[in-house]
């Protein structure tokens, strides 16, 4: 008999923000020496136990950019199989609260307007995020 070792994929759930401020959407380089390097994503993070996804994406974004968003529309989950795990993106469209952004991972940051966001190569789970962000703009 030939015995098949399923193994169980990791998967991860990571809130992230579309932060709108004046038109514009903030996109965020990854550094290089994270995975993904210089790729581009929205920013935020993985949940902690017992975090909510809200609860998750204000802290990571405290955490990253230390500024205060307010969540103004759940976009679709969305997922992308990575081979060896699972990423589940969680994208919530919010506003600037407070304007001084210190960034303490990123590479950079850049604010494009929505047309503008293809032209940055981004994590592959984040063209699923532009697509519905265009479909929500497109309900407004
Ligand atoms: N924050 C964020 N993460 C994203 C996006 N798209 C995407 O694939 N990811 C992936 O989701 C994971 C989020 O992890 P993290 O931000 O908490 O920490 P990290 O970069 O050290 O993660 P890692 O080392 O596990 O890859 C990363 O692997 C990142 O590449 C996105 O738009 N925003």
């Amino acid at each position: 008999m030939i015995e098949v070792l399923v193994s169980e994929k990791l998967v991860v759930r990571v809130p992230c923000a579309v932060i709108e401020h004046n038109g514009k959407v903030l996109a965020g380089q990854r550094s290089p020496a994270l995975s993904f390097p210089l790729k581009w994503e929205f920013p935020g993070g993985k949940a902690e136990k017992n975090e909510s996804d809200e609860e998750a994406l204000l802290r990571e974004i405290r955490e990253e950019l230390n500024v205060e968003v307010e969540i103004i529309h759940k976009l679709p989950v969305t997922s992308k199989d990575q081979g060896w795990r699972e990423i589940i993106l969680v994208p919530f469209v919010c506003r600037l609260n407070s304007y001084q952004i210190t960034l303490t991972e990123h590479e950079q940051i850049l604010w494009l307007k929505p047309k503008e966001l293809p032209s940055l190569d981004w994590t592959e789970a984040d063209l699923n995020v532009i697509e519905n962000y265009y479909e929500y703009l497109s309900t407004k």
